[in-house]
């Protein structure tokens, strides 16, 4: 199976097999160095076994060169499955073994022994190619069975059908280790996201690389997910990916450790079938292969504690075969089919739609499907070619992209099909396409629903943040402008509010006065009444503020007892008419605090917007000056500042 072509030459095939393969190839090149490859032994037992003139003794002397390799080959000849006489000869061993197997063997060997290489932490070295070894055995196991393909290939295939996952974890180690440390369901995903890759991709480019024929390493690659290979029914690769992904999830749950990955029974009879198995053979297979296994593991110092016989095998927990990397319920959630055709079509596609769980509504016109759309009560539509309209209707509105279109054509036609893809078509089908076939087609609208059912949750839960976010962003901007005693805003929100009201006053070339208000000897009330019932005064002073004052006038708390109003607009004359007006008020009013009824007043200095300022400080400056002049001339009054000229206005009673 190993072809002669250096690895340089393989590698080149590569690169015709579509994007990912050239994303694969663009690794497989820039990552050379850092990728495990057989070793120059490995390499060259294959090629010399390609070589049909190739002896027995040139083998083993190449098998020679390698101390280890050479050990483990003799190991293997004289182990107890063979139950013959010991062979002490390197050549006799081969002989025993089998040239391919010693390849095998040389190539596993330096893959396996490579270990100090990778470091990344959470790939478990170990499990790893225990798991690998696994299923070679079992894939080879089930090749002799069935005769899929020789098992000695089928080896070489299982060993290395996950390749790839060692190769992202050698070229990724700390990328790699992270995506492993989270859970499993995403992997493929998140190596797609974060690689542009996934371990399937590589793997199958790796194998490649390491001259395994196509027609096995393409099998390989879909080994996990065999519903998106493609492979027709019956055909050798279909068959060859078959037994490998019952190898896998044979392997997979033997040795399993987070009791995830299961097979159901009823799964195990439809691969039994499809490789014309007896169902009864796979316990004999599966326990022999433990056994092979076993051997095998010894040989390269692996461990082999953790496998469980056939009989004590969980298989009815769930059914994996549809994909390992996706709940089967998950699916039934997210999709409900509608067939927008005439009732031949409908019967001809529902009763396979319903064989694989999904039971689809009927309708023969676009409006009455759109209908269901429009209640979500369908998002896979299956439009036949009489009912094109609906996919306009359908695609016409934002709302509904959130559906899968099937166009359904009686038979292969490229140009319809060009014109319904061209409509917003996500696939096209013929009437009569065959379950399995359908079964595979349904994957991708699955992964389109699901993925945009996350993308909506992920765009609500965002909006729910970013209202959170802002909510609370607002919050904290308005308790970080609010004092908190009286609710008013505070010093800071002030003089963001008088610079506002400046610079309005200049553009409008209106008067802006400024009042600081400050209660007289509220020393005495704290000292005689206590703190609390101060505090409770000041809430009552607040009150009265913002009750008598103007929807355009801003109050606000600037100190202890001290209060500072911007009344915009007025002139000197109604300015000093409402602050005397608020004075009145305050010197009447009857506070209740603390069971006391406390009488206040307040001195009120205040200035307005002269020419000669230049910002709202000045006016600040002007109206304290007012009030310290207010103060001293006997407090309960209204000093006004006026081009540096305090004038009293409080008449006295
Ligand atoms: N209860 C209470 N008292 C406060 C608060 N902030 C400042 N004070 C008090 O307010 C009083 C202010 O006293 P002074 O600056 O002497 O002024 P005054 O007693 O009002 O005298 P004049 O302003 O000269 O009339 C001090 O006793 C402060 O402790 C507060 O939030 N709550």
């Amino acid at each position: 199976m190993i072809s002669k072509k250096s690895i340089k030459n393989v590698t080149s095939q590569t690169q015709s097999s579509g994007p990912e393969a050239s994303c694969a190839q663009m690794l497989l090149e820039s990552s050379a160095e850092l990728l495990p490859t057989p070793d120059g032994v490995a390499l060259a037992i294959m090629e010399a076994w390609e070589n049909e003139n190739t002896t027995v003794q040139q083998i083993a002397r190449l098998v020679q060169m390698d101390p280890s390799l050479t050990g483990r080959i003799l190991k293997l000849a004289n182990s107890a499955a063979t139950g013959r006489r010991p062979v002490a000869s390197v050549p006799e061993a081969i002989v025993r073994v089998g040239i391919q197997t010693v390849g095998q063997l040389a190539v596993a060997f330096s893959l396996i022994g490579n270990e100090s290489v990778i470091n990344c932490p959470a790939f478990n070295h170990q499990k790893y190619w225990t798991r690998c070894l696994l299923m070679a055995v079992l894939s080879r196991g089930l090749a002799k069975a069935t005769q899929v393909a020789p098992p000695d290939d089928i080896f070489a295939c299982g060993l290395l059908a996950r390749i790839g996952v060692l190769g992202l974890a050698s070229v990724y180690p700390e990328a790699y280790s992270n995506i492993l440390s989270t859970p499993r369901p995403d992997l493929i995903v998140q190596e797609k996201e974060t690689f542009g890759i996934d371990h399937n991709e590589l793997s199958e480019a790796m194998m490649v690389d390491f001259c395994v024929p196509r027609a096995l390493a393409e099998p390989a690659r879909y080994h996990e997910n065999p519903t998106q290979s493609g492979f027709e029914q019956e055909s050798r690769p279909h068959k060859i990916m078959t037994l490998l992904h019952l190898a896998y999830h044979l392997s997979e749950v033997a040795i399993r450790d987070d009791g995830n990955l299961t097979v159901k029974a009823s799964t195990i009879k439809v691969i039994c079938a499809q490789l014309k198995l007896q169902e009864g053979r796979i316990d004999i297979i599966f326990n022999q292969a433990l056994d092979d296994w076993r051997e095998w593991s010894e040989i390269f110092n692996l461990s082999t504690d953790e496998a469980q016989n056939y009989t004590d095998l969980d298989f009815d927990v769930a059914d994996s075969f549809l994909s390992p990397n996706e709940p089967v319920t998950s699916s039934v959630e997210t999709l409900s089919a509608a067939i927008v055709a005439d009732a031949e079509i409908f019967d001809l596609l529902s009763g396979k739609l319903t064989q694989l769980g999904f039971p689809a509504l009927h309708c023969e016109k676009a409006t009455a499907a759109m209908q269901l759309a429009m209640n979500r009560q369908a998002n896979v539509f299956f439009v036949s070619q009489k009912n094109t309209q609906f996919i306009d209707m359908l695609r016409g509105a934002k709302e509904f992209d959130a559906s899968y279109v099937f166009f359904m054509l009686a038979k292969t036609d490229a140009e319809l099909e060009a014109k319904a893809y061209l409509a917003g078509a996500d696939d096209v089908i013929t009437n009569d396409i065959r379950v399995t076939h359908l079964k595979a087609r349904l994957k991708p609208a699955m992964r389109m629903l699901k993925r945009y059912e996350r993308w909506r949750n992920d765009r609500t839960e965002l909006r729910r943040i970013a209202k959170e976010l802002s909510l609370s962003h607002r919050q904290q901007q308005l308790l970080a402008l609010t004092d908190q005693l009286t609710e008013l805003p505070n010093r800071r929100a002030a003089m963001e509010a008088l610079d506002q009201a400046w610079s309005g006053s200049i553009r409008s070339q209106t008067p802006c006065s400024l009042l600081i208000l400050d209660i007289d000897h509220f020393k005495n009330i704290n000292d005689n009444y206590g703190h609390d019932v101060g505090d409770e005064v000041l809430r009552a002073v607040a009150i009265i503020l913002k009750t008598n004052i103007r929807r355009e006038d801003t109050i606000a708390r600037i100190g202890g007892e001290e209060f500072l109003l911007i009344s915009p607009h007025l002139p000197t004359r109604d300015a000093l008419v409402a602050a005397e007006r608020l004075r009145k008020q305050l010197e009447n009013a009857k506070i209740d605090a603390g069971g006391e009824t406390i009488c206040i007043t307040m001195s009120i200095g205040m200035a307005m917007r002269e020419d000669t300022m230049r910002h709202g400080e000045d006016l600040m400056i002007s109206a304290d000056k007012a009030l310290y002049a207010a103060k001293n001339a006997g407090r309960n009054r209204i000093a006004l500042n006026s081009a540096g000229q305090i004038r009293m206005l409080k008449n006295d009673k």
